[in-house]
């Protein structure tokens, strides 16, 4: 019963790898390395260096490996640079996952789990937002995932094919374990920014915007933890494996932090007072994205064990001290 990741050697897919290893499962990883690295991946699981686009390749894998599932994360992921490349993201996001949803067409694959985003909604009217709110993606990048959405539910229409599409909010932490966490490289999030100046790996970070309409001015985002995040994955395989129909479902806390908050947070959990500066709001950028849950808590009986902004911080910088002790980055 293999469960192939793909995207598993980056952030949230070798966090998936660890979770269904302790499951007992058997997963196998597909990553072109692009941005992902392949010193995350367990030596005991099974990695193929390949691009997901390339169809033939796919198939081959699908059916030598008997997949019995696909859980795919592999894309492309800074929002910001998909305005500037949206070809870009329509390739990666789009025109990839089409090939690969289609491979596993063909091999006979009917479970298909799928990294979609909150961005699929851009500036919500109302918060906490529900999954049958507008979308209205602001960017490439929200709009290559809502495409994909869109291709997964006519093809489970077509063929024997089930699938559950995760919007994740903004994901953060590390591995509880320390074993994995985001080696990004470049990375624009705010908690790795924040976590990356705690430890002097920057000399300063920036506030995007202190003149929003939310609790102390700064933007307000729905932090979940990556291990309950890729948890809600591995309950939806055993509920798409339990026969379960195709959904799409939010994958956040229901409750925001601003960006002061994280940044104090930062702060208290590493000691470290750094340099923090003012600056104009980031192009783009929403005010307040939270999560409304209950369709994912109903569905997956989700119980999220690490809701709790200290938490993440605690791992996202225990993580950072300890690439840095590796001379990782
Ligand atoms: N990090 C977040 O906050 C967040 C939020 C919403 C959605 N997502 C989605 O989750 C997924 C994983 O994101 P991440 O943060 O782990 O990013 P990441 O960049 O760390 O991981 C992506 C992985 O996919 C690989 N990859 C990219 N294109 C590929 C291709 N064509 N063929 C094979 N491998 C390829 C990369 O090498 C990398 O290992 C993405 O689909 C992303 O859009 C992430
Ligand atoms: O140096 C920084 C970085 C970020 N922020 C702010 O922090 C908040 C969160 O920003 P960031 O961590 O970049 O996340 P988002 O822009 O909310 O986007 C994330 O969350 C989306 C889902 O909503 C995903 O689709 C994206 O891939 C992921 O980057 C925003 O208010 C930013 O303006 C700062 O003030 N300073």
């Amino acid at each position: 019963m293999t469960v192939l990741i793909t995207g598993g050697a980056g952030y949230i897919g070798s966090h998936m790898v660890r979770c269904l290893l302790d499951a007992g499962e058997t997963p196998l990883v597909v990553d072109n390395l692009v941005t992902g690295f392949d010193w995350l991946i367990p030596e005991t699981v099974p990695f193929l260096q390949a691009d997901v686009g390339d169809i033939a390749r796919m198939e081959t894998i699908l059916r030598e490996h008997a997949v019995e599932a696909v859980i795919h994360f592999a894309g492309s992921v800074v929002l910001p640079e998909s305005v500037s490349n949206p070809l870009k993201y329509y390739r990666n996001n789009t025109a990839v996952s089409r090939n690969l949803i289609e491979a596993c067409v063909t091999a006979g694959v009917d479970k298909f789990i799928f990294s979609s985003t909150a961005a699929v909604y851009g500036d919500p009217d109302e918060v906490p937002v529900r999954e049958d709110a507008p979308l209205r993606p602001q960017s490439p990048y929200g709009l290559s995932k809502l495409m994909t959405e869109l291709m997964l539910k006519d093809v489970a229409a077509a063929h024997p094919f089930r699938y559950t599409a995760l919007r994740y909010f903004n994901v953060a932490g590390a591995d509880p374990k320390g074993r994995t966490g985001q080696a990004t490289l470049n990375a624009t999030n705010l908690i790795k920014i924040a976590c990356e100046t705690a430890l002097g790996k920057r000399d300063h970070m920036t506030i995007f915007g202190t003149d929003y309409p939310t609790v102390d001015g700064t933007g307000v985002r729905d932090y979940i933890h990556v291990w309950d995040l890729v948890e809600a994955h591995r309950l939806a395989l055993l509920r798409l494996r339990a026969g379960g129909d195709s959904v799409v479902m939010n994958c956040g806390y229901g409750r925001g932090s601003s960006v002061r908050q994280v940044i104090d947070a930062v702060q208290a959990a590493s000691g470290a007072r750094f340099d923090v500066r003012l600056g104009d709001r980031r192009p783009g950028d929403m005010p307040e994205v939270i999560a409304a849950n209950d369709l994912i808590t109903r569905e997956l009986n989700w119980k999220p064990q690490l809701d709790d902004l200290s938490a993440i911080i605690r791992h996202a910088l225990d993580w950072e001290a300890a690439l840095s002790r590796r001379n990782r980055i």
